[in-house]
């Protein structure tokens, strides 16, 4: 049966959203149910494994490429299982990456077809781009080392590694074990969306309440990345071979697939451009920010300023979003009807009390004017449910919305679909003041939402220390280096002390998809703060 992507939105009650559509475990969460397979079991594939199985000795032998280069071209078609597939696209990817960056002397702009072809129609399968991505070397390459054991982070290994380290190693499972955490994040997440969607306050406080502790639990575990993980093996060894072929300087052109794409109208071979390798890619922390409504903007997008919003009423709201019911559950009036409501994910609902200090500014909204104002022809008012994103270049998106390309599609599928629902904080604001009754509820809920956006800012700030201890120290240091290394040979290893003249360079490292990384990280960061909704209203 083909997925049914639209379940989600289509179903009133939300109560039968059926996550394996969308290739979702209820207790793995986006990692699969059963630990990825070790090898692929036909032994047709047998010329892919041998080369992984020997993929370090082949490189410190110098002979990796001229083994990738006598490998035959095989055809997909003895893949059967989605697990065989996950398999694929993560031996081809190490195939790949490993042709491309193995020899730093010698990087090639060309992979050849016997890994080109079988890698771009393995990637259509799974809905990704052609490149090593957070799926690949996260999600579909572990195991347990104790079957009988639990998933835990002291129970699990990598399957593939390009390095060979512990560093690298950690480095992966150290984010398997936070996307450990996503079968109980999505279950809350669910929980909450159908909370408010029928109005039940208390099971939308649990629910908060399960997100944010989550949400601590994947911090704690984020803070164990510097126990093994080695700052100078992850940026000068390891990080190297995740590099993509966007916006990356070695390949201004980006790579040739051979025999994918053939030669342009002059004859010259076509280049691709996709972004590599990054954590960022993670489904399971942006279904977080769908969520809650944490909206970020590209970078090169100037934030619209928000205006001063008069002081609004429920009613004229729920009227203007078409909402034509109010569903009385225990008694109580609730707003419900959310799924016909408003398809992107901010429908800019405004309380009753004065509720003009949050930040209110609706990216979905703003970009349908936007792309309305750009095209007079295409003013269609009832598009809601589309995503604008979808009509800009890559320029323009969002990089967060632009990486789900290298997410697998049923995952950026559910992101989509999520975004079309998720209505938590409007809910909570569309509520203040409505029934006094219920204002300390009210005020609960608000608690826990900001709770929720708290441990989120603590995500990112832990996050983004860690990017400095690993990127932006190491890259200063290499900036610093070489003037060093000059002194110590002209001066025939001078023992003067050496002086760094430089300033650390922040603003200038770049991120794996070409983005300013310090000021783009905490941009990712003042989003999150900026959701909160204040106590006092
Ligand atoms: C040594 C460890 C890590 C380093 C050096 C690192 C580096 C980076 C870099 C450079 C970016 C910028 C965007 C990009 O290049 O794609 C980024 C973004 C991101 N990383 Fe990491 N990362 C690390 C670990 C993790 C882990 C374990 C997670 C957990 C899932 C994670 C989640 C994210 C997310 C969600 C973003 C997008 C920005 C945001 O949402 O705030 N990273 N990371």
């Amino acid at each position: 049966m083909p997925p049914n992507h639209n379940l989600l939105i289509m179903n009133e009650n939300f109560h039968e959203i059926r996550m394996e559509d969308y290739d979702i475990n209820p207790i793995t969460g986006f990692l699969p149910p059963m630990p990825p397979l070790r090898t692929l079991p036909d032994e047709y594939y047998e010329p892919w494994e041998f080369i992984i199985e020997n993929f370090h000795e082949l490189l410190l032998a110098g002979r990796f490429r001229t083994s990738v280069d006598n490998m035959p071209l095989l055809n997909v078609d003895h893949l059967k299982t989605p697990a065989e597939y996950h398999r694929a696209f993560l031996v081809l990817s190490f195939l790949s990456h490993g042709y491309v960056w193995g020899n730093v002397n010698d990087i090639s702009d060309r992979i050849p077809a016997s890994i080109a072809i079988p890698w771009v129609k393995v990637s259509d399968y799974l809905g990704v781009a052609p490149i090593a991505n957070h799926a690949a070397v996260v999600l579909w390459n572990w195991r347990l080392i104790f079957p009988d054991e639990p998933f835990s982070l002291n129970n699990l290994s990598t399957l593939l590694t390009f390095t060979n380290t512990f560093d690298e190693s950690w480095f992966y499972l150290v984010t398997t074990a936070i996307e450990g955490h996503g079968g109980s994040a999505l279950s809350s997440i669910i929980s909450a969306v159908n909370a408010s969607n029928v109005g039940n306050n208390n099971q939308l406080l649990k629910a908060l309440k399960g997100i944010s502790s989550i949400i601590e639990s994947i911090n704690l575990t984020l803070q164990r990345m510097y126990e093994k993980c080695d700052p100078y093996v992850f940026y000068w060894k390891v990080r190297p071979y995740l590099a993509g072929w966007e916006n990356e300087d070695r390949l201004p052109d980006g790579l040739i697939y051979e025999g994918v794409d053939g030669n342009d109208e002059y004859g010259n071979p076509i280049y691709r451009k996709y972004i590599g390798g990054s954590a960022g890619q993670s489904a399971l922390i942006q279904a977080l920010d769908v969520i809650l409504q944490i909206e970020h903007f590209s970078t090169s997008f100037i934030k619209p300023k928000v205006n001063k919003v008069d002081e609004v009423n429920v009613d004229k709201i729920n009227k203007d979003n078409g909402v034509n019911k109010v569903n009385g559950v225990n008694g109580s009036n609730k707003v419900n009807g959310v799924n016909k409501v408003n398809g992107c994910n901010n429908s800019g609902v405004q309380s009753s009390r004065e509720y003009n200090k949050a930040p209110q500014v609706n990216i979905c909204s703003y970009m349908n004017n936007n792309n309305n104002n750009n095209n007079n022809n295409n003013n269609n008012n009832n598009n809601n449910l589309k995503c604008p994103f979808n009509n800009m270049n890559n320029k323009q998106k969002p990089y967060l919305y632009k990486i789900r390309e290298n997410m697998p599609g049923p995952h950026r599928r559910f992101l989509e679909d999520l975004s079309k629902i998720a209505n938590i904080r409007n809910y909570i604001i569309s509520n203040i003041g409505y029934d006094s009754s219920e204002d300390e509820e009210i005020d609960n809920l608000i608690k826990a939402y900001n709770e929720c956006l708290a441990q989120m800012k603590n995500f990112r700030n832990i996050h983004l220390q860690i990017v400095s201890v690993y990127i932006v120290i190491q890259e200063n240091r290499s900036k610093t280096a070489l003037p060093i290394k000059k002194e110590i040979i002209t001066k025939n290893y001078t023992t003067e002390p050496i002086k760094i003249t430089k300033p650390p360079v922040m603003d200038s490292i770049k991120g794996t998809g070409g983005t300013n990384l310090i000021p783009f990280l905490k941009q990712m960061r003042d989003e999150t703060v900026a959701q909160e909704i204040p106590n006092k209203y």
